[in-house]
């Protein structure tokens, strides 16, 4: 496990797993918690999903607030990814920043998403299968986002297919957030 990009926004980390391939195929090692703790990152997660998505799905922008807000690390094992983030935490120098990192089955990177991130996705591929785990586990009632096309985003998608969940999130520009910039 190395850390081959930091981001311009400050805590966020692209990931790169070690990897072993032979005749039969690939193994790939995104989570190794004493990788984790030697490069400095949370090393304890506590929920782990599988979302497939068709060609075109937007997913996002979503965090958990305080007092349980999650780290996020992404992985997108079949298809690819623009992976993004954006920064809500006040104080910050990247405050209403993103920034995206391309994740697929052949860099097979992981993103690191510190706690005060927005966080979404683009599908640019049919049958994606992204891949995260959280450090605290989802608690509805701490469910949040900003609507994906009110923060600046360049997603490159001209139709995106969009839950009726996140088409109802508040706008970037009437968010207050939570998180506080440490
Ligand atoms: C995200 C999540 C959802 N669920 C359930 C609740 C809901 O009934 C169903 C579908 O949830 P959603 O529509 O919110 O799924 P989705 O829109 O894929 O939400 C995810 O989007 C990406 C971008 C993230 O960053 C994630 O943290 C998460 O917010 O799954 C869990 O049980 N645990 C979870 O961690």
């Amino acid at each position: 496990m190395e850390i081959i990009k930091q981001s311009k926004i400050s805590g966020c980390f692209l990931l790169k797993p070690k990897t072993f391939g032979d005749e039969r195929g690939t193994l790939i090692k995104p989570y190794h918690s004493d990788s984790y703790k030697a490069l400095g990152l949370h090393s304890e997660y506590n929920e782990e999903l599988v979302v497939t998505s068709h060609k075109n799905v937007i997913r996002g922008l979503h965090f958990q607030n305080p007092p349980f807000p999650q780290i996020k690390v992404v992985s997108c094992v079949m298809g690819r990814i623009l992976d993004v983030v954006v920064d809500i935490r006040k104080g910050s120098p990247t405050y209403g920043e993103w920034e995206g990192f391309i994740l697929d089955n052949e860099n097979n990177y992981s993103l690191y998403v510190p706690e005060g991130m927005a966080h979404g996705y683009a599908v640019y591929s049919e049958n994606t299968i992204v891949c995260y785990r959280m450090s605290n586990v989802f608690m509805p009632q701490l469910d949040s986002g900003i609507k994906w096309d009110s923060a600046g985003v360049l997603w490159d998608i001209e139709s995106p297919i969009i839950s009726p969940k996140d088409s109802g999130l508040i706008s970037f520009d009437k968010f207050e957030s939570r998180f506080v910039y440490k």
